[in-house]
């Protein structure tokens, strides 16, 4: 029993007990239930919970024989039975503590929400995690972004130095994402071969890779220029010049192999193009050029430039349609301001693979928007493709240029008939604005004053002579021109293709005179044409004076241009 007080006695809640120094408690007689037990008392309500947990009866836990406490009669003259007399008096603390009321906790009374919960103390990890949050909370978007940023910039670096040593260990890997670069030779591919006749190969090129490179948009045709490529011999270091065409293979001839050609006129088709080239049977290159097999690759370089068109005040506005793959295809030409000069006139003299830089204009988009008569001469007929001829004639049906086919097999040669007088450009300056803005303002004024005439003079029965007319002369059996409809006006009708443009509006017999002769072909040919060309000089400009047959007709240094070793 006294084991059990002691126990209990350390209890906070037995002090009271202990404090008052009564240890009646103590004397109840266990065996009658007639004394008082302490823990029985409404005031303590600790003591009841004890008292229904952990009666010393109930508990096995008490090693104490219930006979020992039934004798248990403590000597109270002793020091030990009677404590309160010499122990220590309680701490003031403590009976303060004791004397505070003692109050129920009612939730409903807790109007701030106080909980009383016990947390957890953070693990370190945790504390850790909290303040890196609570050093990003505050800092500003950049911040936020920067292990990110970072992440990402290491990742692109990883990439790049992977491309950058593996490149380095295969020289011949091709990095180059250009379709043609001036400075420096990239790989294309034989991707096709065909024997035009004897001396004559089409060879069609294709860049290597090429769908990749295709994501630049480079286009490499405008009529605007005449430029060429240098194709290279690696094992004898030499290169040679070839003009390119916009054409490239859609199909072929099963039976004679001819190719299908078709013009080069969208971005995605770009990155193909056709050669003409012409077989030497002493020329190493040409014979090795031709002599290549399909998808053998070789090296390229361009696109060097030849001649470039003079700038005219018409190139501000939009361009002439490229040449369509069928008559009906090609759109036709926009009306340009009347007040601006009118485009320029050439006349072109080519000689076997020499024509090939006038048909590279003729069939580019953005192609010169004058008329271009074009002589050219050639050994026998089957030098010429029959397909480039079928293209030809239809720049001649939408009023573009006038072709003279000279077959030497057949006795056709250039003459001084062929050579037309030259005239003055219709632009070669400002000045030549201000001349055409004035004759334009005089040919309204004219056209107002007519029709103003006409208006006084009463609605006039049509001329026999008005274009819109019919005349029983005028009716002829073949193709229908436009006399050959009644009473239309043509002013209001809006042509579906080139053709019908200048079929119906504006066909003219007459070619308007050339302002500019182009001389292009074997070295022979340049000197009857125009006299001998003269290169000695740094620039490796053409100083040589006009001879031949042009010289005969009045054409000068400044409206000739030689092309010269084609
Ligand atoms: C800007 C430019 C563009 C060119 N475009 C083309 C083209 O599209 N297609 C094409 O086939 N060639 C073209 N050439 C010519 C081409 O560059 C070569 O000169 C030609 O292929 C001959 O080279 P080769 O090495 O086989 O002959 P070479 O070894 O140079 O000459 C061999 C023999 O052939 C004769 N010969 C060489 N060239 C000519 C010629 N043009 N006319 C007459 N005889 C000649 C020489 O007198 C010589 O006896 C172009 C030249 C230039 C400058």
């Amino acid at each position: 029993m006294l084991k059990l007080t002691l126990l209990r006695a350390q209890r906070p809640v037995r002090f009271p007990l202990l404090a008052t120094g009564s240890w009646a408690g103590l004397r109840f007689n266990s065996s009658t239930g007639k004394g008082k037990d302490p823990r029985d008392s409404k005031d303590c309500k600790d003591c009841k919970d004890s008292k229904d947990s952990k009666d010393p009866k109930d508990s096995k836990d008490y090693n104490v024989p219930l006979r020992d406490l039934e004798n248990f009669s403590p000597d109270l003259s002793s020091r030990v039975s009677n404590p309160s007399g010499s122990l220590p008096g309680m701490n003031q603390e403590i009976l303060d503590l004791m004397k505070h009321p003692k109050v129920v906790y009612n939730p409903a009374n807790n109007k701030d929400e106080t909980r009383y919960e016990f947390h957890a103390p953070k693990t370190p990890k945790e504390e850790y995690k909290e303040a890196i949050k609570n050093k990003v909370q505050g800092s500003s978007k950049i911040k936020k972004l920067l292990p990110s940023l970072l992440l990402g910039a290491g990742f692109l670096w990883v990439i790049y130095t992977y491309d950058y040593f593996t490149r380095e260990k295969d020289p011949y890997r091709d990095t180059d994402s250009s379709l043609l670069r001036e400075d420096k030779f990239l790989p294309y591919l034989v991707s096709f071969k065909y024997r035009i006749d004897d001396s004559h190969y089409l060879i069609e090129l294709t860049r290597k890779n090429r769908a990749r490179k295709l994501i630049h948009n480079q286009r490499l045709f405008n009529g605007d220029k005449i430029w060429s490529i240098e194709i290279a011999k690696p094992d004898i270091n030499i290169t040679r010049s070839y003009t390119p065409l916009p054409l490239f293979v859609a199909g072929f001839d099963p039976l004679t192999q001819e190719p299908h050609l078709r013009l080069v006129s969208k971005a995605e088709q770009e990155g193909k193009f056709i050669l003409i080239v012409k077989r030497y049977p002493d020329g190493e290159f040409s014979r090795w050029l031709t002599g290549l097999g399909l998808l053998q690759e070789i090296k390229v370089r361009g696109p060097i430039q030849d001649y470039k068109f003079r700038f005219h005040p018409l190139d501000h506005y939009q361009a002439r349609p490229q040449l369509g793959n069928t008559l009906e295809r090609t759109e036709p030409d926009h009306e340009y301001p009347g007040h601006l000069p009118k485009p320029e006139n050439f006349v072109f003299y080519g000689a076997g693979t020499g024509i090939l830089p006038f048909l590279q204009v003729l069939y580019s988009p953005n192609p010169p928007k004058g008329i271009t008569e074009a002589f050219v001469s050639v050994h026998s007929e089957s030098n010429l493709m029959g397909q480039l001829r079928t293209l030809n004639y239809f720049a001649e049906k939408c009023g573009r240029v006038k072709f003279h086919y000279l077959v030497e097999d057949q006795n056709q040669h250039l003459s001084s008939n062929d050579i037309p007088s030259p005239t003055f450009p219709h632009f070669t300056g400002a000045k030549d604005l201000k001349i055409s803005e004035e004759v334009y303002r005089y040919k309204l004024l004219q056209e107002k004053k007519a029709e103003v005439r006409r208006q006084v003079e009463g609605d006039p029965i049509k001329k026999p002579d008005d274009s819109t007319s019919v005349s029983p002369s005028s009716v002829s059996y073949g193709s229908p021109g436009p006399n050959d409809i009644p009473n239309l006006d043509f002013s209001k009708i809006k042509p579906d293709n080139a053709y019908q443009q200048f079929r119906f509006l504006r066909g003219k017999k007459e070619l308007p005179p050339p302002s500019l002769a182009f001389v292009c072909g074997p070295d022979g040919y340049i000197d009857f044409v125009s006299g001998k060309p003269n290169l000695n000089n740094t620039e490796m400009k053409d100083m040589g004076p006009i001879g031949g047959l042009l010289k005969e007709k009045g054409w000068t240094e400044n409206n000739v241009k030689r092309l010269v070793g084609l």
